[in-house]
């Protein structure tokens, strides 16, 4: 099968969050596995900076190709590349009134920015003449692309084979603009409607992918149970219930070579479980570099995540002073909503020698973190998948998590009678159910050494790779073109 994936976020060229990881891993598997893979994303300026950094240098394949159905005089260029450590091509589209701002995210227009990407990857792929089976799309900001194939390329022979798999990421992030924009991507006004992209008077994109993908996917099998619920459901719970029959749930993975603590050269010492014990170095050292005691039996909680509300941070805004009762160390990373950057700074002002709050984005600091802690600190209000608990679970640092979503199918609850389980949680969105889960963690840690090795063991074995969730997405894609619609 030939496959193209297009999204805004590919690891190493640009990241924001765990899209992009699953972009820079998941094609780089589903190659070893006999299929060939593609990449489209946007050329944005954080990918040019990144691939200096990289010496990675692009190819210019074609310029200044006009969509002209968009009501734009805009024209975009592709350039190519690979993605490192693979052979998987990505194509790059290229334009700089669209793509300048200094982050992903950040463009003065992100509407008419996903419209002139959505477009220009199916213009780049008839110009370039290449056909895929499959073209999967991830999240809203390419929601339009399977939207386009069934109404402006329908009858195009071009793509009269090509099935289309959407990818919910986060339902949280929709993409819900004015109507206007129906005019400025060349869309017939007809699809505006209750059947359509109408979204309680405004125009929805995510509900697009939903409704004009052949196969939709999302990142692991609770969420996709989840969010045909009125409470996960984001007002689109009806649309999903309506296309359950073409729903699936594939748990994400991460990359086993990338992530390796026997080989990660971002850490300070390497590990694996026959050494696990110089997991500890790493501890001693990030302590030094961030001014905290150096102690190696401080039981360390980390914490990396962008800072909104999904992440359930008003729990831990609420917990805080009883866990730090715990005698424990926090690292926090992150950036994101200024209300939670100033919780931590003041959580960090309040315990200045046990806290450690570094409001960057740091992917180094990161990894320095997850190889470091005790203690991973995730209690999510909802969690697609999450790739921080299978990061932790990977370095042998026991994931504490709140049981919704991606969540609930990675970390099992610690059982010390049958030794089994890699982590503790909770369910019930409340500080006084984390402040529970996080006590159970730490007396573990301090009082039950046997039993926390056995936890560290079983985290470090536990299979979050990709392996077993390609097969399912190579499974999709050939349920996708069995269900292919008009
Ligand atoms: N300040 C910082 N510095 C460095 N690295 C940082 C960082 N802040 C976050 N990260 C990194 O970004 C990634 C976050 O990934 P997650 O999957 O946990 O959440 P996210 O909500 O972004 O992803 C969404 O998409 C993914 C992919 O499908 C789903 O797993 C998830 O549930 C969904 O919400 C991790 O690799 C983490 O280390």
């Amino acid at each position: 099968m030939r496959i193209a994936m297009a999204a805004f976020e590919v690891y190493p060229f640009a990241k924001v969050g765990g899209l992009a990881d699953v972009l820079g891993s998941l094609p780089k598997v589903i190659e070893k596995q006999g299929e060939k893979v593609s990449i489209f994303m946007p050329l944005h300026k954080l990918v040019r900076k990144n691939c200096e950094k990289l010496g990675i240098t692009l190819e210019s394949l074609v310029k200044s190709i006009p969509i002209p159905y968009l009501q734009t005089q805009q024209k975009f260029d592709v350039y190519h590349s690979k993605l490192p450590g693979s052979n998987v091509p990505v194509y790059f589209i290229a334009n700089d009134y669209y793509f300048s701002a200094e982050n992903v995210y950040e463009a003065p227009d992100i509407a008419e920015q996903s419209i002139f990407f959505c477009a220009s990857v199916l213009e780049a792929m008839k110009n370039l003449g290449m056909q895929f089976d499959i073209i999967h799309a991830h999240d809203w900001q390419t929601a339009l692309i399977p939207v386009y194939l069934k109404a402006l390329y329908r009858t195009d022979p071009f793509f009269s084979k090509t099935a289309s798999v959407f990818t919910i990421h986060n339902l949280g992030y929709q993409g819900i603009f004015d109507p206007l924009y129906m005019k400025f991507a060349g869309l017939p006004n007809y699809l505006f409607s209750i059947d359509g992209l109408e979204f309680y008077g405004k125009l929805n994109f995510m509900k697009g992918g939903i409704l004009f993908s052949d196969v939709i996917t999302t990142v692991s099998p609770t969420y996709a149970q989840e969010i045909q619920t009125e409470e996960f459901g984001e007002k689109l719970d009806g649309v999903l219930r309506l296309r359950a029959d073409d729903l699936y749930g594939i748990l994400n993975g991460i990359d086993y070579l990338e992530y390796d603590p026997a080989t990660d050269k971002r850490i300070y010492v390497n590990y694996d479980l026959n050494n696990v014990e110089k997991k500890k170095l790493n501890k001693l050292e990030l302590q030094k570099a961030l001014n905290l005691e150096a102690d190696e039996n401080k039981p360390m909680i980390g914490m990396i995540n962008r800072l909104v509300d999904q992440k359930g941070l008003d729990l831990v805004e609420k917990a805080i002073d009883f866990i730090m009762l715990f005698d424990v160390q926090f690292v926090v990373l992150g950036t994101g909503e200024k209300k939670y950057e100033e919780m931590f700074q003041q959580i960090q002002e309040k315990y200045p020698t046990r806290v450690s709050v570094n409001l960057k984005f740091d992917v180094d600091l990161a990894q320095k973190i997850y190889a470091a802690s005790d203690i991973f600190l995730m209690p999510s209000r909802y969690e697609p998948c999450g790739l921080g608990q299978m990061y932790s679970l990977r370095y042998g640092t026991i994931p504490v998590v709140r049981y919704t979503g991606g969540l609930a199918d990675t970390v099992k609850e610690y059982n010390p009678k049958t030794k089994e389980g890699n982590g503790f949680g909770f369910t019930e969105y409340d500080p006084a159910h984390l402040l529970y889960a996080v006590a159970k963690a730490v007396h573990v840690y301090k009082n039950e050494k046997e039993h926390w090795n056995r936890l560290i063991k079983n985290a470090m074995q536990t299979d979050v790779s990709w392996e077993r969730s390609a097969k399912q997405y190579i499974s999709v894609y050939q349920e996708a073109l069995k269900k292919k619609r008009f």
